[in-house]
């Protein structure tokens, strides 16, 4: 399945939206080709037609003219199923309907698509998994009973229900606090690695397009294109003023967002060890290695707490010693976030695997050097292209 795109080439031909009474159009001229199986995002300033222009996709707004086809097809000539079909659709705040509990809102689609009762059902449970809600927990839940995050979880379930080719997504990560916004990030990036689907995202934040984006348009008035390239072109190339002024000060730090956990080299050699390891040994470990601290495991390696070597001194287990360890990054979290946990962490952060186990530790030195890498990479291509 993963070489093979699950998505569709979505194609704007001179679309155009002119809103009834209004002197100016919203949206003038555009044409794009999203590429199937591609994550693409639209940024922009505010009001430049970025919603506009993606709800024309879906057709939860018409346009005045021109033509929109996904996989070849004119979206003109599909009925209401065949676009629920096709495209999945998830916004901020989730909008879940709030009567509904988790299963009848991730079920919704399905449930118009007349699929029989078994279907649904064993298609929420699979779809929850996905993204990492446990069913017998949380399915039978109101909205309100969820965190913001969850209510993302579940927003962006339901949009995948009906597995379409297609998914837009207007700002879904835009309401929730920064260090779960960058899970969900985490997260999208993890599932779109198997699902391959043609996705468009649109939101405020340029570090977000540079994390998520496979390819990047930024937006000018009237949903203009500036610029339609990859991070890695729009960081080191802007093309005009207008996206020089969008990417902002500090285009080199932005190249953090570019990095991911898994391609710099973060430290496996830390004393780590499972909770229930004897005192003593505990003590012999990091004594030999002439460490102070130590990373506690579960039975599954997964992290659950540092401690020091102090406290080990009067405890006779280490199943009540150690404090909490902060948020773990992932190996497709960005320097970014990585960074953002170690000054969290007040240390060093630890890096966790798919299954959330145990791989490492990264601190701040490994950031700072691949920053300070990144500078002379860019003084050399700077010198080189003069
Ligand atoms: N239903 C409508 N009727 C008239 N004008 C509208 C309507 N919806 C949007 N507009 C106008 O069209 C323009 C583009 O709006 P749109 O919501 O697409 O922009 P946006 O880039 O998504 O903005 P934001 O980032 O603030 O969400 C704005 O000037 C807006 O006022």
């Amino acid at each position: 399945m993963a070489d093979k795109p699950s998505g569709a080439e979505i194609q704007l031909e001179n679309v155009t939206k002119h809103y009834p009474g209004s002197s100016e159009p919203a949206v003038a001229d555009v044409s794009m080709t999203i590429p199937a199986g591609k994550i693409v995002i639209l940024v922009g300033p505010s009001g430049c037609g970025k919603t506009t222009t993606m709800r024309m996709i879906n057709r939860l707004i018409e346009p005045t003219s021109g033509r929109i086809t996904i996989g070849g097809e004119d979206v003109l000539a599909f009925n209401g199923d065949a676009l629920r079909r096709k495209i999945g659709y998830a916004i901020q705040q989730a909008g879940l309907f709030p009567h509904f509990t988790v299963a009848q809102n991730i079920g919704v689609v399905p449930g118009l698509l007349k699929w029989d009762r078994k279907r649904i059902n064993d298609r929420v449970d699979e779809l929850m998994d996905l993204v990492g809600l446990d069913p017998a927990e949380f399915r039978d839940r109101y909205p309100r009973q969820l965190s913001g995050g969850q209510q993302q979880r579940v927003g962006v379930a339901r949009a995948l229900a009906a597995d379409p080719p297609v998914l837009l997504m207007d700002e879904p990560f835009g309401a929730v606090d920064p260090i779960t916004r960058g899970n969900l990030q985490d997260e999208l990036l993890r599932l779109q690695e198997d699902l391959r689907k043609t996705i468009v995202f649109v939101t405020h934040d340029f570090d977000e397009a540079v994390k998520l984006g496979d390819k990047i348009a930024v937006l000018g008035d009237k949903s203009s294109i500036q610029q339609y390239d990859t991070p890695e072109a729009i960081l080191a190339n802007p093309a005009n003023d207008m996206v020089a002024g969008f990417v902002g000060a500090g285009a080199s730090l932005k190249q953090l967002t570019l990095l991911r956990v898994r391609d710099v080299s973060y430290s496996d050699d830390i004393v780590a060890m499972p909770v229930d390891t004897p005192v003593a040994e505990a003590r012999e470990r990091m004594a030999r290695k002439g460490e102070t601290y130590a990373l506690l495991l579960d039975g599954r390696r997964r992290p659950l707490r540092w401690v020091h070597v102090r406290e080990l001194s009067s405890a006779t287990s280490l199943t009540t010693v150690g404090r909490p360890i902060g948020d773990p990054v992932s190996l497709q979290s960005t320097l970014q976030d990585a960074l953002e946990a170690i000054l969290a962490e007040g240390g060093n952060a630890v890096v966790t695997g798919s299954r959330g186990e145990y791989v490492g530790t990264i601190d701040i030195t490994t950031v700072t050097d691949t920053i300070q890498q990144l500078r002379t990479e860019h003084v050399e291509s700077e010198s080189a292209a003069s």
